[in-house]
């Protein structure tokens, strides 16, 4: 439907999604799986760490008092390999050999490497050559009390903090839960690889795209469809997906042609946050809540549809899981000519390179919407304000480096 739409910035645009309220929710799951996941509860330790003793090298344990006058000679009483404990006193003169790991009998207070030992040949005798400057034990509690923090609430776990939690046998963790999120990709011209192609019609390239984008932003796409320019067909998936899922993006059909009817969902909906950005690619972008579900609608064309997903679908998602947006706001320097002028800022698809403390942009070819030849090797995008004369060379222009691309 052909209605007027009042175009508002990006910022604005980014705005008005990230202060949306939202109710992340929370989940249980094996430590072992939450990698990357954030802790929506803090991890607490259950008991001193380490619980006992432990001896740091391979070598004998001796006490206090038989630590002077070396070199001198030990009764070897036994030993004490990982894993194992040592329970009778230890008299003086004596000594139990001891491997790293191992528990340090109670009395023992260091031990001495074997590198400064000489065991007798049956193994029941040893010299020790010289003391150590160091005791070689890890004493109870070295790297946490119990109830001392392991990881903090909103804390994002990686491979160090699973090593921590599991240290203390924690086999689960709340953490907030990733959003469940669907995508519909619309257009009657849209085929499934393994159709034969036809004039007119082409492969959904964007519905593909978008879930990888999602999963590696943290996402889970558990619906997927293709739908064509059905108003009827289309009306009803919307509105199953939106009571299923956190966010749903849709691709296409967002714009003024006859058959674009998620323009129509959108001004029907409890709440409007925008259907026009002024921006290029992806003017058309819209964005909205319906049943508490976000709604965003990227345009069709891949450039654009790309585009939208960084600067408004990333930040949200990440913001689900309590992380913060992977793309990184620099002052890039435009290191190459781009002569256009534009009624709308333009999200430029670029590479960069870091030199001389500059990240320097250079434009990456084409900067059709349409066009999605760039896309693999774009690695960055630089922001060129709106402007009837063309951006300088060298001027400053605000870039965003993009997740997962170097
Ligand atoms: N009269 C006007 N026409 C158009 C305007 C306008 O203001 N007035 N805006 C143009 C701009 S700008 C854009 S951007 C597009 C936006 O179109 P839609 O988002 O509604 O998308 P479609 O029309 O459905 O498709 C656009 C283009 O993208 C291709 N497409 C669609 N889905 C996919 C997919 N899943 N994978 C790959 N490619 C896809 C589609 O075939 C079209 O070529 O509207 C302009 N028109
Ligand atoms: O709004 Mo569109 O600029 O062609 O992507």
């Amino acid at each position: 439907m052909l209605t007027r739409r009042t175009p508002i910035s990006i910022p604005d645009a980014q705005a008005k999604i990230a202060n949306l309220p939202l109710k992340p929710q929370t989940e249980i799951i094996p430590t072992i799986e939450a990698n990357h996941r954030v802790l929506a509860k803090p991890a607490l330790a259950s008991y001193d760490y380490p619980h006992f003793r432990r001896s740091g090298m391979d070598g004998y344990a001796i006490l206090a008092e038989d630590d002077h006058d070396f070199p001198r000679e030990f009764k070897v009483v036994g030993e004490v390999p990982a894993g194992a404990t040592w329970d009778q006193p230890l008299q003086p003169g004596t000594t139990v050999r001891i491997m790293t790991g191992a528990a340090v009998p109670t009395e023992a207070s260091k031990v001495i490497r074997i590198e400064k030992t000489r065991p007798s040949k049956d193994g029941k005798t040893v010299r020790m050559l010289t003391t150590e400057s160091h005791s070689n034990i890890t004493e109870i509690g070295t790297d946490f009390h119990a109830g001392d923090e392991v990881l903090a609430t909103n804390q994002e776990i990686n491979p160090g903090g699973i090593a921590a939690l599991t240290a203390f046998g924690v086999e689960q963790v709340t953490v907030y839960q990733q959003p469940r999120i669907a995508i519909l990709a619309t257009g009657s011209e849209l085929l499934q690889p393994g159709e034969p192609i036809e004039t007119g019609k082409i492969y959904n390239s964007n519905g593909p795209m978008l879930k990888r984008l999602v999963e590696e932003t943290g996402g889970i796409v558990d619906f997927e469809a293709q739908l064509p320019d059905e108003p009827e067909q289309l009306k009803d998936a919307l509105e199953k997906v939106i009571q299923t899922h956190e966010i749903v993006i849709t691709d296409g059909g967002v714009s003024v042609g006859d058959y674009d009817f998620i323009g129509d969902a959108a001004r029907q909906a409890d709440n409007l946050l925008f259907n026009k950005v002024k921006q290029r690619p992806g003017s058309v972008t819209t964005a909205f809540v319906q049943d508490g579900t976000f709604v965003m609608a990227l345009s069709g064309n891949p450039g654009a549809c790309f585009v939208g997903f960084y600067l408004y679908v990333e930040p949200l998602i990440r913001r689900y899981q309590h992380r913060p947006s992977r793309i990184k706001e620099v002052k890039g320097i435009l290191a190459k000519p781009y002569t256009k002028t534009n009624g709308y800022d333009r999200v430029l698809r670029c590479t960069y390179e870091f030199k001389d403390g500059q990240f320097l942009v250079y434009p990456n070819g084409t900067d059709r919407s349409g066009s999605l030849a760039n896309l693999q090797t774009t690695t960055c995008f630089c922001v060129i304000p709106h402007s009837e004369k063309p951006i300088a060379l060298n001027a400053e222009v605000t870039t965003w480096l993009l997740p997962f691309k170097s």
